[in-house]
């Protein structure tokens, strides 16, 4: 699914009311009759609601829901923010149709007449939406933080306010929502962690906006969703045999850190690899060939093997960042031209040594968290500016960045997929270990770099979602997500048709 800009938001209202056809008054009222089917079934209808809206379009979904809910029996107050300027046609015939129906309906034009919010109020946030174009200010500031202070619930429509569709305002108040009824897609702003805590829970509401409207335009940004990575999952002939998915080399592993050597070796294995070799230090031998059977093991003391004989690398996980594994990595770098994976340590070296980054071979994967992120492209003030640093420099090199997080971000070619897959259960020691096993393996079944980066997200946290199944977000391993691997690959499928296009 394509993550659209504010712009493109409205567009697509237009769009959908052009091409339908339907009239901009009854696509809000659509819009506001999903809500309130929305709040029904969650009983919301049985609270007192205070329903606070703006002038613009955002705020007539708001007096829409007020006169449907006053329909359902709900109590309903609305309150209307006043900053001056005359509605928007909508709001206004959606105003004079409220009139008609209460006489609960009032301005607010000062902090004097905030009201008083109860607990068991049920607060509505129809203040602003995707036309909000500047951080909230003066009264809307102020309101919002007067709601953020009660205790009551507060049900944002389609976005909590004060928080831009595609922008990130530094210090600026925003209304703290425990859930967000957003309209048709998720929101660019809804990934970045400053803005999480705002949105709570979020749903979609298929308002109908038509869909053909998405082949119209370009985006920088997608969502990744299950069809998407299961339609570039391979099958497998069944007269194939070993040599037909690949050779894995992959080096990592020293004293103390074997154990990321054992997670990405083993989820290499289980990612489909048809062999792999690990190269680790010579007292790291016993261990590996101990507690990986299927893997063969040489040791870097022999210094770097033949790497033409591999169909694809990986470097990093435990490697440590001493000279001996620098020149180890330089000298892969200097003969490699497969498309490779790079992490931990060895983006750790390679932030020391940031002229290397133009003999990184094309296509290749980085799989830095923010932090070596930063490291490696410098800081930056948010996580929208690093996102955006990510889009810009995978056009700049020819490498893929991974940027890991909770919504993990895949940018190439200057442009940008993010994973919907993956839980708090995964924040620990040896996560990412897993990932470089499992992309290891996708490069060496021949894999696309940028197919093998998207889908080896998906699966990574599918198999950590399938894994928490049965743990806790405390007590979820690494190897939790090794042994799930099976399930997710599986899970893919049952799933196989897509809209990222599997021709592409
Ligand atoms: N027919 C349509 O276009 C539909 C629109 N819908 C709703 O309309 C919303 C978008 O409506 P609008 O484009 O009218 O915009 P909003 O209602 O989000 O914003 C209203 C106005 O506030 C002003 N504004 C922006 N930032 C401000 C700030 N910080 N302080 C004070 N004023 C500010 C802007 O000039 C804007 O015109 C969507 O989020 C959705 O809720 C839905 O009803 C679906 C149909
Ligand atoms: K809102």
């Amino acid at each position: 699914m394509k993550l659209l800009s504010a712009q493109q938001c409205q567009q697509w209202d237009a769009y959908t009311m052009q091409h339908e056809p339907i009239a901009s008054i009854d696509l809000m009222e659509r819009a506001g009759l999903k809500c309130t089917e929305w709040l029904i079934e969650h009983k919301y209808n049985e609270m007192p609601l205070l329903i606070f809206c703006g002038k613009g379009n955002n705020g007539g979904d708001g007096l829409v829901i007020a006169r449907q809910m006053i329909a359902a029996g709900a109590a309903v107050t609305v309150y209307i923010l006043e900053y001056g300027s005359k509605g928007t046609d909508d709001f206004q015939r959606n105003l004079e149709k409220l009139h008609r129906l209460s006489k609960d309906i009032h301005f607010i034009q000062s902090p004097a007449v905030f009201p008083v919010i109860e607990q068991d109020h049920l607060v509505i946030d129809a203040l602003f939406g995707t036309g909000l174009n500047r951080p909230l200010h003066d009264l809307a500031a102020a309101l919002a933080e007067h709601i953020n202070q009660s205790n009551a619930k507060v049900i944002a429509i389609d976005v909590p306010s004060g928080m831009p569709v595609d922008n990130f305002f530094v210090d600026a108040p925003v209304l703290r929502a425990h859930r967000t009824l957003t309209f048709q897609s998720l929101k660019y702003a809804f990934l970045l962690p400053e803005y999480g805590k705002y949105t709570g829970d979020i749903t979609v509401l298929d308002i109908g906006l038509m869909h053909s409207y998405l082949s119209t335009i370009d985006a920088v940004a997608e969502l990744v969703e299950q069809q998407d990575a299961a339609c570039l999952l391979k099958g497998r002939d069944r007269f194939s045999h070993k040599g037909n998915y690949g050779h894995a080399l992959l080096l990592a592993g020293n004293k103390g850190k074997m154990g990321a050597a054992i997670l990405a070796a083993k989820a290499c294995l289980r990612s489909g690899v048809g062999l792999l070799t690990t190269c680790v230090p010579d007292d790291g031998l016993p261990i590996i060939q101990t507690a990986v059977s299927e893997a063969m093991t040489i040791v870097r003391e022999a210094g770097l093997p033949d790497i033409h004989a591999y169909s694809a690398i990986a470097a990093g996980p435990g490697l440590g960042l001493s000279t001996k594994e620098k020149d180890l990595l330089f000298n892969l770098l200097q003969q490699n031209n497969k498309p490779m994976v790079l992490d931990a340590d060895a983006l750790t070296i390679l932030s020391q040594h940031t002229e290397k980054l133009t003999s990184i071979p094309p296509g290749s994967l980085f799989t830095p968290h923010p932090k070596e992120f930063d490291r490696l492209f410098g800081t930056s003030e948010d996580t929208l500016e690093r996102y955006r640093k990510a889009i810009q420099l995978s056009a700049q090199y020819h490498f893929i960045i991974i940027l890991k997080g909770h919504r993990t971000l895949v940018a190439a070619h200057g442009r940008a997929w993010f994973n919907t897959t993956g839980n708090v259960g995964m924040a620990k020691g040896g996560s990412g270990d897993v990932l470089t096993g499992i992309l290891t393996a996708l490069l060496a079944q021949g894999y696309d770099p940028l197919h093998a980066a998207i889908l080896g997200v998906y699966l990574h946290g599918l198999a950590g979602d399938i894994a928490l199944k049965q743990q806790s977000v405390e007590s979820l391993l690494p190897s939790d997500l090794i042994e799930s691997l099976g399930n997710a690959f599986n899970r893919l499928k049952i799933n196989t048709t897509s809209s990222l296009g599997c021709s592409g």
